[in-house]
Order: C-alpha cells, then sequence, then structure tokens
C-alpha cells in the first residue's frame, strides 16, 4: 500500500533541488509591464515564489498607488502549468460569483490571462505569509492568543472554501497570509493551484477515484493524501490539526524531523490523529489539553461527512477557558506590525537579487500608452466641451475606466473557452454547488467562466489593442454615451441651422461616428 506513496515520494525533487530551480527560474524585471483587461500592470519586485513561478508585487501604470499581487506560472516549469492556475481562477470565480459565502478571508481575483511565457493572475494584494510572519518577524515564536486567533479564522476560512465546493489540498502557513492595512487583522486563504470540487454538479460526493496523483506537502498533509487516496474536507482539517500543532510546538511535527522513512510518517501521522494521548503521554506532543478532542474529532470524519466547524470552535473557545487566555490582548502582527516602515521595506524587498532595473523599451512603451490616453482624455473633454456639457478631468477618466473595464469583461467573456480537467470536472466544470438555490443559479450560467489560455490570449491582445488606441474609437465610443448624446443634441441643433452641416451629419449618419461627425457639423456651422 506505502509503495504507490513511496514511488511517487520518492519522484519529488528535493527541497534542495526546489530551492536551485526557484532560483534559477527566469524573473520579470521591475518595470516589465503586463497588458490585460485594457490596463497596464507594471512590475515592482517579487513577493513570493512557489514551485511553478512567481508572485510580484505590480502596480497600475496609469495609477501607480493602486497596488496588486500578479501570480505567474512559467510554462518552462511543468506539464501541469496550464491547469493548476485554470483551477486557481475557478476558485476565485466561484468566490465571487457564490453570493452566500462569507468572502471575508479571500483576496479578489483582478484580472487573469497569458503572456506568450506564462499564465497570470492578478488579485488583491496581501501582506506577509504567516509562515514567514513567524519565522522573519516573531522569530520563531507565538503567543498562545494568537494561535487561537489563527485557528479561528483558518477554520473558518477553510469552512467558506468547503461551502463553495472546493477542498484546498495543500494548506500551511504558506499559504495563509495577513491582510495589508487596514484589513491586517484579517488572514486570507492563498494558492488554490492543487484545489479540487469534491461535489457533482447535482450536489453528491463525487466518489473516490482508486488512486490519486501525489498533491500536496508533505510535512502537512494527512496519511491517507500521503498514501495517494482521494482527499475529502477531512483531509484539510486533518492539515489545518497539523499546521495548529506545529505553532503549539514544531517538534509537534514529530516527522519533519530526524530520520523517519516514508512508511514511518504515514504510522506516525495515523497515530498521532488517532490516539494523541500517547504521544502527551510520552511528551511528544505538547499542546492544550482540549487540542486532543479536536484532533479525535477530525479523525473520526469519513469521506463523505459534514465536519461539524461549529463544534470545532467551540472546542476552541474551550481552549481560551481552560488555558485563561486573555483574548484582549493584541494579535501578535498587530502588536509587532510588520507593516513599520523599515519592516515593510524588508518584506517587499525583492527577495533574491531578482527584478533591479528598468527594462527600457518597457518605459518607452507605458509612456506612449500614457500620452495615448491622455490625448483621448483630451478629445473627449473637448467633445464634452463642445457639446455645452463640460466635465472634468476626473469625471472623463472616470466614465473611461469604467467603460473600458465594461468592454474588457465582456471580451473576456465572449473568449472564454473550455478547460482541460485535471479530475476537477474538467471542461464541463462549474464549481459544484452546496445548496439547491445556488445550483439552480448556476445551471442558468451555461458558458463555462475560464478562459483556455488561447482564449485568454485573444482576449488579452483585443485588450492590449484597446489600450494602444487601436481600439480606442469604439473604446469612446462605448465610454462616451452621454457625450455621444449630447453631441446628439448639438449636432442636430447645429444641423438644423446649416444644410451643410445636414449633408456631413448624413455621410456619417451611424451613430458609432456621431463623435466624428460632430466636428464637421460644427465646422459646417460656423462657416454659416
Ligand atoms: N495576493 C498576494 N499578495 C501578496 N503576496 C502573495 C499573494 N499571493 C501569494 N503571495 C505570496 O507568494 C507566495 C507564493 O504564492 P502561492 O503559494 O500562491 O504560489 P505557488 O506557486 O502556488 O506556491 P507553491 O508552489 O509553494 O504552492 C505566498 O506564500 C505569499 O507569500
Amino acid at each position: 500500500m506505502p509503495t504507490s506513496a513511496m514511488s511517487q515520494e520518492s519522484k519529488k525533487p528535493s527541497v534542495k533541488k526546489e530551492k536551485r530551480k526557484m532560483k534559477e527560474r527566469k524573473k520579470e524585471r521591475a518595470g516589465t509591464v503586463i497588458f490585460c483587461g485594457g490596463k497596464g500592470y507594471e512590475v515592482e519586485n517579487v513577493l513570493g515564489s512557489g514551485g511553478f513561478g512567481d508572485v510580484y508585487k505590480v502596480c497600475l501604470t496609469k495609477n501607480r498607488e493602486k497596488k496588486f499581487a500578479m501570480k505567474t506560472e512559467r510554462f518552462d516549469v511543468l506539464d501541469e502549468k496550464q491547469r493548476r492556475m485554470i483551477v486557481e481562477t475557478s476558485v476565485f470565480e466561484a468566490c465571487q460569483e457564490e453570493r452566500a459565502t462569507d468572502k471575508t478571508h479571500f483576496a479578489k481575483m483582478v484580472e487573469f490571462g497569458k503572456t506568450d511565457e506564462f499564465n497570470f493572475l492578478i488579485m488583491e494584494i496581501v501582506g506577509p505569509n504567516l509562515f514567514d510572519f513567524r519565522r522573519k518577524t516573531m522569530k520563531g515564536t507565538t503567543s498562545p492568543r494568537t494561535i487561537i486567533e489563527v485557528a479561528r479564522q483558518t477554520l473558518k476560512a477553510i469552512e467558506s472554501l468547503h461551502e463553495l465546493g472546493w477542498l484546498h489540498r495543500d494548506l500551511k502557513p504558506h499559504n495563509f497570509a495577513i491582510g495589508l492595512p487596514p484589513r491586517d487583522a484579517t488572514i486570507f486563504i492563498l494558492d488554490f493551484g492543487m484545489a479540487r470540487p469534491y461535489r457533482e454538479k447535482d450536489g453528491r460526493i463525487r466518489a473516490p477515484r482508486r488512486s490519486v496523483p501525489w498533491k500536496g506537502t508533505p510535512r502537512y498533509a494527512s496519511a491517507r493524501a500521503l498514501l495517494c487516496e482521494e482527499q475529502s474536507r477531512r483531509d484539510d482539517l486533518v492539515s489545518w490539526c497539523f499546521m495548529i500543532l506545529e505553532y503549539y510546538r514544531p517538534a509537534n511535527l514529530m516527522w519533519s524531523f530526524g530520520n523517519f522513512d516514508k512508511n514511518l510518517i504515514i504510522q506516525t501521522k495515523g497515530f498521532v490523529i488517532s490516539s494523541p494521548e500517547v504521544f502527551v503521554e510520552k511528551k511528544q506532543l505538547k499542546m492544550p489539553a482540549r487540542f486532543a478532542e479536536l484532533l479525535t474529532m477530525t479523525n473520526a470524519l469519513t469521506f463523505t461527512a459534514n465536519p461539524n466547524y461549529d463544534a470545532m470552535r467551540r472546542i476552541l473557545d474551550d481552549i481560551v477557558k481552560d488555558e485563561k487566555i486573555d483574548m484582549s490582548l493584541p494579535i501578535d502582527w498587530i502588536a509587532h506590525s510588520p507593516f513599520g516602515d523599515a519592516e515593510k521595506d524588508k518584506l517587499k524587498a525583492p527577495s533574491d537579487g531578482a527584478v533591479t532595473k528598468k527594462d527600457p523599451d518597457v518605459n518607452e512603451q507605458t509612456k506612449m500608452v500614457d500620452a495615448k490616453r491622455k490625448q483621448l482624455e483630451d478629445d473627449m473633454i473637448k467633445m464634452f466641451k463642445d457639446a455645452g456639457q463640460p466635465k472634468t478631468r476626473e469625471e472623463v477618466r472616470e466614465a473611461l475606466d469604467k467603460r473600458e473595464e465594461e468592454l474588457t469583461k465582456k471580451l473576456l467573456r465572449r473568449a472564454r473557452g473550455t478547460k482541460e480537467d485535471d479530475g476537477n470536472q474538467g471542461g464541463k466544470k462549474s464549481p459544484p454547488k452546496v445548496d439547491r438555490r445556488t445550483r439552480k443559479t448556476n445551471e442558468k450560467k451555461s458558458p463555462p467562466k475560464v478562459a483556455s489560455p488561447e482564449a485568454a490570449k485573444a482576449a488579452d491582445s483585443v485588450a492590449k489593442d484597446a489600450v494602444n488606441k487601436k481600439a480606442f474609437p469604439e473604446t469612446v465610443k462605448a465610454a462616451a454615451p452621454e457625450a455621444k448624446d449630447a453631441a446628439n443634441k448639438k449636432t442636430e441643433a447645429i444641423t438644423a441651422a446649416a444644410p451643410e452641416a445636414k449633408d456631413a451629419v448624413n455621410k456619417k449618419a451611424s451613430p458609432e461616428t456621431v463623435k466624428d461627425a460632430a466636428p464637421e457639423a460644427k465646422d459646417a456651422a460656423n462657416k454659416k
């Protein structure tokens, strides 16, 4: 039985090799601009690196104060590459569509697309992950009050994800992060690259496959996951238990230290979950006595069982009482904020030497786009003024932004195709639904929501065109219905007074060209 796990495990590259690969992997340079959704996103620095790509801090070229995180997935890294990000965007979309779910612990996805070298996903930026915060800012320590806070918030985040119908399958402190001020009291759940829906469309739990490719992080994975068995909500909760146990004492995850072979790791994990008292007695587990109840409760879950998250929270409340934890104390990342100026710079600094210089070509490109955008704004301001309805630059910008966004969304929707299956319900995939009401709502939405890479590329290039002014007349058309109305009215008035103007308008009769027609009409009127 353990052989499959072992063979899978033995194929896994060593941690050292992984790290070297991460370091060697090509990084985007500061100043590189990625165009998507009619906007330019400029790379500032690396925020984090994973096995398949890097996460960058980016800013909007036209509003540099607006920061986002851009996760990339390089095509030269792994065969599985495209599927991971497609799966990830599916989770974000499910989250954004599902009104009933508590979204407190999810970052917002803003855009996704691909370049010639990588898939990318642009999302709300958050702060350091829990692993880095504990290691760098807290020097490996965590207050009991903070452990409870971490346990409560991460459990809630997992519950919300499960409510959406998805399993995470790679829960660990690296995949939870602190929010940026003013949401710095909130923990965010990250990295849905290994997620999988656990329900069929009709709401039934999906039947387990006989064997499953290895997914996850050995330190936090459940024994069943290491045995390449199908995972369920229970396995996410086992990983959560290990994560919290590690907060109480890193050595609680005894398999991460010393010479444990694969079989022994699997056996020990099974024992810790099923009979924690044995390890407590031997002083191999250090945790509040009540935490054992959480372990046994999780262990008792069957593959299809609905976890009782409320009961789990009550046990956490009992721990607070038993251990006399003062919950009025500030949590560690508020008391030792990583967001002081010096610390902030340290956390956001390029992590491994990449991203240092600006690319001159990109600077030129950005300047050109900015200049074109300004020209467009000037044209529109003039148009509104001429039409007798003057508008400020801010108002024009807002209208343009809004329309560009709508246009891009429309283009993306049109361009979205089907996606591959990685055992994640494939091309037909729409995230499984939790209740009947939700199912009905989703059944109405026929086209699949996630772009095939080709479709994403097509959509991206159209969006890019829009930015590069090729499509600007179209954007103007879409962007300024008010201006068009005003121009129409003005044109009517002018044409009434000027037959030449009427001719000009007739020549340009389509509503799309009213903008072009108006100056001619005006000229004619002026002549008159
Ligand atoms: N929205 C975000 N804002 C700020 N930092 C982020 C964001 N998303 C991810 N990060 C940082 O980047 C790191 C890697 O992100 P993530 O885990 O999503 O990438 P990954 O390639 O899937 O990693 P892995 O291969 O380890 O699973 C995170 O640990 C976090 O520190």
